[in-house]
């Protein structure tokens, strides 16, 4: 008997992580970003939790330094702007063969190489792998941020897939066949940099005392 293909091919075995559950007090939570795509992908990861999002676009000045200081800058940067509780984010993409550049700086190799640029920048290297992070920061006004980070490893590959958001198309996660593009939204949102980030976010909302 044949059996139907499925629906995103999965080289070895993968074991999708659970969808996050819904919480028993749900905060309103002010999520600051200038990226639509993120947004879409924090609501779309948050909907089963019952938490509702409302969103600021904000320009915030990026620092240089890690993922990390870039991210808590943002954080403490948008509190003292909105003057309330935030959460910022802030995304990487780390060669290996480079020892974790560009990092925080993907957005302008990417804005100036492009797709095959990013590719071309491994030409010289066996190791095509990368992994993906992405840090969320939570801030109250005033205070320090506390951060949350969550990872996946993959490999830069030639362009693939839809190109409407970063370098999707380049990034074929550990354990599949198919790009970040191309693959089912609902598959890559319980395989994320993003969605392992969001639920250590989660567990630190649970606690209503972190809240106050
Ligand atoms: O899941 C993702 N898949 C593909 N590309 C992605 C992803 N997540 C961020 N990206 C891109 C957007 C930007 O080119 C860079 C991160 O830069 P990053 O500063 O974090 O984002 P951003 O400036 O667009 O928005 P924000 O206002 O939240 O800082 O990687
Ligand atoms: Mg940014």
């Amino acid at each position: 008997m044949a059996f139907p293909a499925r629906r995103f091919p999965i080289r070895q075995p993968f074991a999708l992580l659970p969808p996050l559950q819904k919480m028993a007090a749900t905060p309103n939570i002010t999520f600051v970003t200038g990226n639509a795509n993120k947004l879409k992908e924090v609501q779309a990861i948050l909907a089963p939790t019952g938490i509702s999002l409302v969103s600021h676009k904000l320009d915030l000045p990026e620092l240089q330094g890690t993922t990390q200081s870039v991210s808590l800058e943002k954080a403490r940067h948008a509190a003292s702007i909105l003057q309330r509780p935030v959460l910022t984010e802030d995304t990487s993409l780390c060669f290996t063969a480079m020892k974790g550049l560009p990092g925080p700086y993907i957005k302008w190799f990417l804005d100036s190489l492009g797709h095959d640029g990013l590719n071309r920048m491994l030409v010289g290297f066996d190791d095509k792998s990368a992994e993906a992070v992405c840090t969320f920061a939570y801030c109250k006004p005033g205070k320090e941020p506390v951060i949350f980070e969550g990872r996946t490893n993959g490999k830069i590959v030639p362009a693939r897939g839809p190109k409407d958001f970063g370098w999707d198309p380049v990034f074929m996660p550990d354990g599949f066949e198919q790009t970040y593009a191309e693959m089912p939204k609902d598959i890559k949102n319980t395989i994320s940099h993003r969605y392992k980030a969001l639920q250590k976010v989660l567990e630190f909302l649970k606690d209503p005392s972190n809240l106050e």
